[in-house]
């Protein structure tokens, strides 16, 4: 059955290929971006777009909509780091606006982008939902921040909501993919290197506890971790709008019930090995320099997706390095020639 979802941030990275998933399976979607960060050229062709914040919501929301879907967020850690009251302005103060609006309107099912962030410095791996919080950064302070907001909304105003705190997103849907100004990401300034547009890329630290010495991640493919969104919007659903895999294990989030799911591959790659993983995708040579190490980066962050699986029924298809390489290199590549058209 088709539904009405407002997806919120829908011009970034995760928000557009969510987007474009909801809308391939059928559903009607609403696209609320200030483009502060997003692209308009990235909102997915059969989505209607309103051009507004999340602040004011209230504008937008009304009673037809099923569900909301929300990314609208400021994301960069370093930038949180130097300006902290723009996230919390924005990512907590904006959510609590949101809240209220879905309150207002009666929309009672919330899906939400959290991170890895919330957990800070873990004390082992692989990182389980029960983790210690204990953020570095106020980017991930703020998404911690909502996540208590929206537990408490849940407890106090019967919302069904899922949290999905992703690991290292990467790779591309299509011509949705991951373009930040400036780019701090790892595999889109490795990708940078190999078109020439970069000499080298920087490596933050050669002298981690790990096996080759740099920090250790758990990168998931963009569109796996869509399909787990969609797994999401069923399970807390009043009525699902298709039947998921998953069986007899998977529970449904109910009213008044907050889930919070890790979402990544359980595998962890190097630095290093990203970079030789880029060189043998594009067969472009990439030089390296070592560099010192940059503040707050965990030595390893590797997800247990345990919770996912069981209660969502979420099983991801594309934990191929190579692979989510391949689709990261055919959108940096499908980026250049737009821009020279
Ligand atoms: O030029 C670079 C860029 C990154 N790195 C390294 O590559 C790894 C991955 O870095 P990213 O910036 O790609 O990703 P992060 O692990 O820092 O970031 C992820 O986790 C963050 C919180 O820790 C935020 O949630 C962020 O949005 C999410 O992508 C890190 O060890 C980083 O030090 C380099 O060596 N050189």
């Amino acid at each position: 059955m088709s539904k009405k979802y407002l997806v919120t941030g829908g011009a970034g990275y995760v928000g557009s290929v969510v987007a474009a998933h909801l809308l391939q399976a059928g559903h009607e979607v609403t696209v609320l971006d200030d483009l502060s960060t997003g692209h308009r050229d990235g909102i997915p062709a059969g989505a209607r777009f309103v051009e507004g914040r999340i602040q004011d919501a209230a504008q937008w929301l009304d009673p037809s909509y099923d569900a909301v879907l929300h990314f609208a967020a400021f994301s960069q850690v370093g930038e949180s780091v130097a300006d902290p009251e723009k996230y919390w302005r924005n990512n907590v103060g904006g959510t609590m606006d949101l809240l209220a609006a879905m309150r207002d309107a009666g929309v009672r099912t919330l899906v939400f982008s959290s991170t890895a962030a919330t957990y800070g410095e873990p004390a082992s791996t692989p990182i389980t939902e029960s983790a210690e919080t204990a953020p570095t950064s106020p980017y991930g302070a703020s998404k911690l921040a909502v996540d208590h907001m929206i537990s408490g909304e849940a407890a106090a105003h019967g919302l069904a909501a899922v949290s999905l705190r992703y690991f290292n997103v990467a790779g591309a849907y299509g011509t949705c993919g991951e373009r930040h100004d400036p780019e701090s990401h790892l595999i889109p300034l490795v990708l940078q290197v190999a078109q020439g547009k970069r000499e080298a890329i920087s490596v933050y630290g050669e002298d981690y506890p790990t096996p080759d010495g740099t920090c250790v991640r758990d990168y998931i493919h963009v569109a796996d971790l869509a399909e787990a969104h969609l797994l999401a919007l069923d399970a807390a659903s009043p009525s699902p709008a298709t039947t998921p895999a998953g069986g007899a294990s998977r529970r449904r989030v109910n009213p008044g019930e907050h889930l919070i799911c890790n979402l990544g591959n359980g595998n962890g790659f190097s630095v290093r090995e990203v970079i030789e993983t880029v060189r043998k995708v594009t067969g472009h040579p990439v030089p390296e320099i070592a560099a010192p190490r940059r503040a707050g980066d965990p030595a390893v962050l590797v997800a247990s997706a345990q919770t996912a699986i069981d209660r969502l029924g979420w099983r991801p298809s594309r934990a191929d390095l190579a692979g989510i390489v391949a689709d990261a290199w055919q959108f940096a590549q499908h980026l250049d020639r737009t821009k020279e058209s």
